[in-house]
């Protein structure tokens, strides 16, 4: 029997529906996201919160002609339902297959590609523009979450937005969520607007809007009332220029359509907010949205479960045991997320350093400088965060951290590539980016043990450091339990061939090492991005005829070029390949498959090293004999 959702291969179809199978429709909806994010794995909560409001947008608005921007858009698996990838949503997330996120390659329905979140608003005011400039009389529409919003993007396209003369809906999705529980002084702003006396049922609120009213009226009408005492304050948004409707239950499509039918026909920036529950419809998540925020595979039946041997641990779990040994040694660490606790280990820190403990919502700019505030009154800040969001920081990181030399950690989780969230999460970048900041130090373990060790190393010296590691677990070396650092700057030499020497920097260590096995090269752990380690870099160079660096990170501008710098500052003329990530972005997919396709597993990089210096190997064993693993 075909299904309705079958019958929708397009939201044209969508608007022929009557409005009497729409909620028919969300339960099969809800039904389907929840069966395929259970076969692929993703992000569950948050698309079960947006059933509705999807079906009501794509029901409203003439899209694609109409613009909808999905902030993050780790919601739009229903959007992605909808537009003509239903059938391959089993290919998400992995190689080949659909998107997480928006993509504008993908769909044209994917107005604006978008996973770092807080960027909605901006573009869609963009858009908002253009089509008046073009005097096209398309809408623009922004969605965004109530974690989202709490980031200074989302107030500075707030702030152009209230005076711009641009058909513009920002429509505020607030389940009272970010990935942990929202934090700060929004959180709890609307938190009022919600128990409040604004709060009105949806019909309510949808009669409101019936009669279309220009918004600058109406802002007079209701700072006139507000001064003869008639009525409740005008809220946040409507001080910065919006027209604002709401709170509505955004599960209820008897409220949001009509509210959207009316908003539709106003003029100018209008900001509607609904209310809406993470996980919606799946008890299990709706219970715990924290941990089906972005959950791997599971059976819906019974839920997640624990596997049944402990896995090896991550590199995050080593950080956050790392964080709580230091923090309990030294009382002057504190540790700093901008609204990662989980994604970067911090639950336990909180749990027992509370008043250590700073989750400062989506503002990875605010984290960085508020760290550097903090290292100026002598404490000793680690910035727990990803390598792609501490891109977000950049002029801080320059401006308010290494200009003034302050000795701020960076734990850099996610660095390399992170697999199912594909390039716009990949930390392919930080050491390119990082490298030509004066005064700033960049530590790449190659294994469990030497992360903590070098968390320590950061910890103790005076300047900014950033210590890298990627997502995942390494190789599962012993942890040893206690906090000795390993010496600032230096490497070793893990295995001496003969006349190719591979310096290798961070995790790829070890598949350097084997195919190093096969070719009888000489292997360095470099372990510092930054300063190098010259002495052994020279020594090295002398020794062999050619050099070949090794890392997970962009090849251009990363370790493999401050090797190439160094030897040339040295009057060092050396044969050198250098091998990394290439000069392209990296699709989402398996991370071995992808390391594999970057020629970075060991099969690969032995490949390279034969193809370029071939001569000078020596081909020595048949068996992928790895030193030290
Ligand atoms: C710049 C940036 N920082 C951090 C993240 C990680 N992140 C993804 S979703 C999310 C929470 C977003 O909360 P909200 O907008 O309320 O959406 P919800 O998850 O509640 O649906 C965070 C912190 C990100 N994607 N981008
Ligand atoms: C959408 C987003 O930015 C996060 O949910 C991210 O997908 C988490 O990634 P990890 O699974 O690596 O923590
Ligand atoms: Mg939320």
């Amino acid at each position: 029997m075909t299904t309705l959702l079958q019958t929708i291969d397009d939201p044209a179809q969508l608007r022929q529906l009557p409005r009497s199978q729409l909620e028919p429709l969300a339960a099969e909806l809800r039904a389907y996201v929840l069966d395929s994010v259970s076969k692929t794995g993703g992000h569950l909560s948050s698309n079960l919160g947006t059933v509705e409001l999807t079906i009501a947008l794509h029901y409203v608005f003439n899209t694609p002609y109409d613009r909808i921007v999905w902030d993050v858009g780790h919601q739009t698996y229903p959007h992605k339902i909808l537009t003509g990838r239903r059938e391959r949503m089993h290919t998400l997330r992995q190689l080949g297959g659909l998107a997480g996120f928006p993509a504008r390659a993908e769909s044209e329905y994917d107005t604006f590609g978008t996973a770092h979140s807080s960027t909605s608003i901006s573009a869609a005011l963009g858009m908002a523009l253009a089509a008046k400039l073009k005097g096209e009389p398309r809408k623009a529409i922004a969605v965004i979450g109530d974690g989202a919003m709490t980031a200074g993007m989302a107030f500075e396209a707030l702030n152009n937005a209230g005076v711009a003369d641009a058909d513009l809906l920002v429509i505020l999705n607030d389940n009272d969520m970010s990935i942990s529980p929202p934090v700060g002084a929004l959180n709890r702003y609307l938190a009022q607007l919600m128990s409040g006396r604004f709060y009105a049922a949806g019909k309510d609120i949808a009669k409101k809007v019936l009669h279309v009213a220009p918004p600058l009226f109406e802002l007079a009408k209701r700072l006139e009332e507000h001064a003869k005492g008639m009525v409740v304050p005008a809220t946040l948004f409507e001080k910065f220029g919006f027209n604002y409707v709401g709170p509505i239950d955004g599960h209820d499509l008897e409220s949001l359509i009509p509210t959207l039918e009316n908003m539709k026909q106003l003029k100018g920036p209008q900001f509607l907010h609904v209310v809406t529950k993470k996980g919606q419809g799946y008890k299990l998540a709706e219970a715990d949205p924290v941990a089906y925020h972005g959950p791997g595979k599971f059976d819906p039946a019974v839920g997640l479960t624990k596997p049944a041997t402990p896995p090896k641990p991550t590199f995050t779990q080593v950080f956050g045991q790392w964080l709580c040994d230091m923090g309990a040694k030294d009382a002057r660490l504190v540790g700093i997320t901008p609204a990662m606790r989980e994604g970067s280990g911090l639950v336990e820190f909180e749990k027992r350093f509370p008043e250590r403990y700073y989750d400062v919502g989506i503002a990875e700019q605010h984290a960085v400088t508020f760290a550097a505030g903090m290292a100026t009154e002598g404490l000793k800040p680690v910035v727990a965060i990803y390598s792609t969001f501490l891109q977000r920081a950049y002029d801080q990181l320059i401006h308010d951290v290494a200009l003034q030399n302050l000795p701020v950690v960076f734990a850099l989780d996610r660095a390399g590539l992170v697999g199912a969230d594909g390039p716009t999460h990949a930390g392919a970048y930080d050491i390119a980016y990082l490298r030509c900041i004066p005064n700033v130090s960049i530590a790449c373990p190659a294994d469990e043990n030497e992360c903590r060790k070098l968390l320590t190393t950061a910890f103790e010296e005076n300047h900014p450091v950033a210590v890298r590691y990627p997502r995942g677990s390494g190789v599962g070396a012993a942890i040893e339990p206690g906090l000795a650092p390993l010496p600032f700057g230096k490497g070793e030499v893990r295995r001496t061939g003969k006349r190719v020497a591979v310096l290798a920097f961070g995790t790829l260590l070890y598949p350097a090492l084997a195919a190093a096995e096969k070719l009888n090269c000489t292997v360095a752990n470099m372990r510092w991005a930054k300063p190098l380690d010259l002495e052994l870099l020279l020594q090295l160079a002398k020794e062999h005829d050619a050099i070949v660096t090794v890392e997970e990170g962009a090849v251009m501008g990363g370790a493999g070029s401050a090797v190439g710098e160094a030897l040339q500052a040295h009057g060092i003329a050396k044969p050198m390949l250098q091998l990394g990530l290439r000069d392209e972005f990296i699709p989402h997919g398996d991370p071995a498959k992808l390391l594999a396709l970057q020629g970075l597993d060991a099969a690969g990089i032995e490949a390279s090293i034969t193809a370029r210096f071939g001569e000078l190997t020596e081909r020595i064993a048949p068996s992928l004999k790895v030193v030290g693993s």
